[in-house]
């Protein structure tokens, strides 16, 4: 099921499980799993290949020593940078810092020039795991930035040194870390090299268990996301069936001068298999959509919106007919999704917050991290220190299913489960798209799904459209959000091909 655990949590398994094994057990198995990771990377031949293992001064660099020993033993030429502890170190860390030093294994104190103009086949980052305690500084920040320019594959352990295990964030302010091009983490994996900076600085992660029994592990509340959470909602559809079961959508939105957005955002509803879809505006109305004359085009005043799963905000705008909407949109009995300027006056109103939180028929709310700010009344880089607890907050605070958008998605419920998205890429990174989920979230809301699975499938559908448009060479540069409609159709129809029942 994906699991991912916090620092605490793995320190705790760690401990546990090393009291039942002999002393230095868990820092050979990792020096051996890494030296295994690495030979993956490695050409065919060994004999010669180089690689450079930094090993910082704790049990971080203790796994990467243990792994330069093994790898001189297939024959690669192996350099260690190695920065030894000022005080004491581990006991198992001294044994693996003579097993290097018994081996074949070069160290040097290679300098920048030398650093550079190696051609390395593989670089190991030893250099700091879940010890980071401060921002990398002085010589060793010099060295990761170094790293960072040589375009050579390079293979964390634990997690690149540099960035927080917890949270995905580089450890800063202003503060450099490892550009891996893969990751190999320890005992259990961890949230923060799914989100924020993580998954730009962590590459492709695999997990070594170490050989720890599933019983060590505790059961915990945040996981990766994937289709096995939401499979179970996935319908074939009934041959005896109609557009009135698969439900009504209203986006309400759509002020004067942005009536894209809502377009947008039904079209997105259409097509990932709402019955009907209306545009409502908060302004004039357009007579139709030329581009899908499917949709109905309504205006605001006078729209039942009881009638429908509402997703509201898209092209909203901020006027007071805006704010009116809002105030009965929350107080009708339909099934809500809330983005953009919706959460935006939202933020502005703490007795329509008190009015969201109480609501029987729930909410989704989809911020990006600045509306997540906003709704919680702090700086943006404070949401972003912490995403998952940005969520998690804003989720207990609304009694809402928070969907935080951004790399690496995180969906919270108020009870405090969570999960980060692991689909999607940089090519979602343009206006519209953020609709575009509104409207597929409304659109599962419609056909009957429960709202954490709506949410946890939207997001991954959403993503995966985007990533086999960039496949396909539709992206990352130059993709628009319109192009991810037909591509979610696409995605979940494959999905109920595999999973529907
Ligand atoms: N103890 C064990 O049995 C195991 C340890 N493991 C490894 O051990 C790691 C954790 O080891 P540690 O707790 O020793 O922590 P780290 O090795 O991550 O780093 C701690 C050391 O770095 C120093 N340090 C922290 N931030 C610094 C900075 N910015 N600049 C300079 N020095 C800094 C600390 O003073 C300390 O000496 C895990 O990430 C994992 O790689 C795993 O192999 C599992 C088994
Ligand atoms: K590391």
């Amino acid at each position: 099921m994906n699991p991912l655990y916090s620092v605490a949590e793995i320190r705790a398994i760690e401990q546990r499980a090393a009291e039942a094994l002999p002393a230095g057990t868990l820092m050979q198995r990792a020096g051996q799993a890494t030296a295994n990771a690495a030979l993956d990377m490695l050409p065919f031949s060994t004999n010669g290949a180089r690689v450079l293992v930094l090993a910082g001064p704790g049990n971080n660099g203790g796994d990467a020593l243990e792994a330069a020993a093994h790898l001189t033993y297939s024959g690669a030429q192996v350099d260690v940078l190695h920065f030894p502890p000022a005080g004491e170190q581990s006991a198992e860390r001294a044994a693996a810092q003579r097993r290097a030093e018994s081996s074949d294994a070069i160290f040097n104190d290679i300098g920048g020039s030398a650093l550079a103009g190696t051609e390395w086949n593989l670089i190991i980052d030893g250099l700091f795991g879940i010890g980071l305690a401060r921002p990398v500084s002085g010589a060793l920040r010099t060295l990761v930035d170094t790293v960072n320019t040589l375009g050579c594959p390079v293979l964390a352990l634990d997690v690149p040194s540099g960035l927080d295990a917890d949270t995905g964030a580089v450890v800063g302010p202003d503060g450099v870390a490892i550009r891996a091009t893969h990751t190999i983490t320890f005992i259990g994996d961890k949230p923060g090299l799914h989100t924020c900076d993580g998954r730009d600085h962590a590459g492709q992660v695999t997990v070594a268990a170490l050989d720890l029994e599933p019983r060590q592990f505790p059961s915990v509340r945040l996981h990766l996301n994937e289709a096995r959470f939401f499979a179970r909602k996935l319908k074939t559809r009934r041959q005896n069936s109609h557009k009135g079961s698969y439900g009504n959508v209203a986006v309400v939105g759509g002020a004067r001068g942005m009536a894209g957005a809502p377009i947008l955002a039904a079209r997105s509803a259409l097509h990932a298999g709402a019955g009907r879809v209306f545009a409502v505006f908060a302004d004039d109305a357009p007579s139709y959509d030329s581009g899908q004359p499917e949709l109905m085009c309504r205006a605001a005043a006078g729209f039942d919106l009881d009638s429908s799963v509402l997703v509201l905000g898209p092209g909203l705008g901020t006027a007071p007919q805006s704010v009116e909407l809002l105030k009965r949109a929350v107080a009708s009995a339909s099934a809500l999704v809330a983005d953009a300027d919706a959460l935006n006056l939202l933020a502005a109103d703490a007795a329509l917050q008190a009015a969201v939180a109480q609501r029987g028929a729930g909410c989704i709310i989809t911020p990006h991290p600045l509306e997540a700010a906003r709704l919680l009344g702090c700086a943006i880089t404070a949401v972003q220190a912490d995403r998952v607890a940005a969520a998690r907050t804003l989720a207990a605070r609304l009694r809402a299913t928070v969907v935080l958008k951004g790399s690496g998605t995180v969906i919270a419920a108020p009870d405090g489960d969570a999960v980060i998205n692991t689909t999607g890429n940089p090519a979602l990174a343009t206006a519209g798209t953020g609709d575009v989920l509104a409207g597929l979230c409304g659109s599962l809301l419609a056909q009957g799904w429960p709202q954490w699975e709506a949410a946890l499938a939207a997001v991954w559908l959403h993503g995966m459209a985007a990533d086999v448009l960039v496949t396909d060479g539709v992206g990352p540069i130059g993709l628009t959000a319109g192009e991810l409609v037909p591509a979610i159709r696409a995605a979940i129809n494959r999905l109920v091909q595999q999973h529907g029942r």
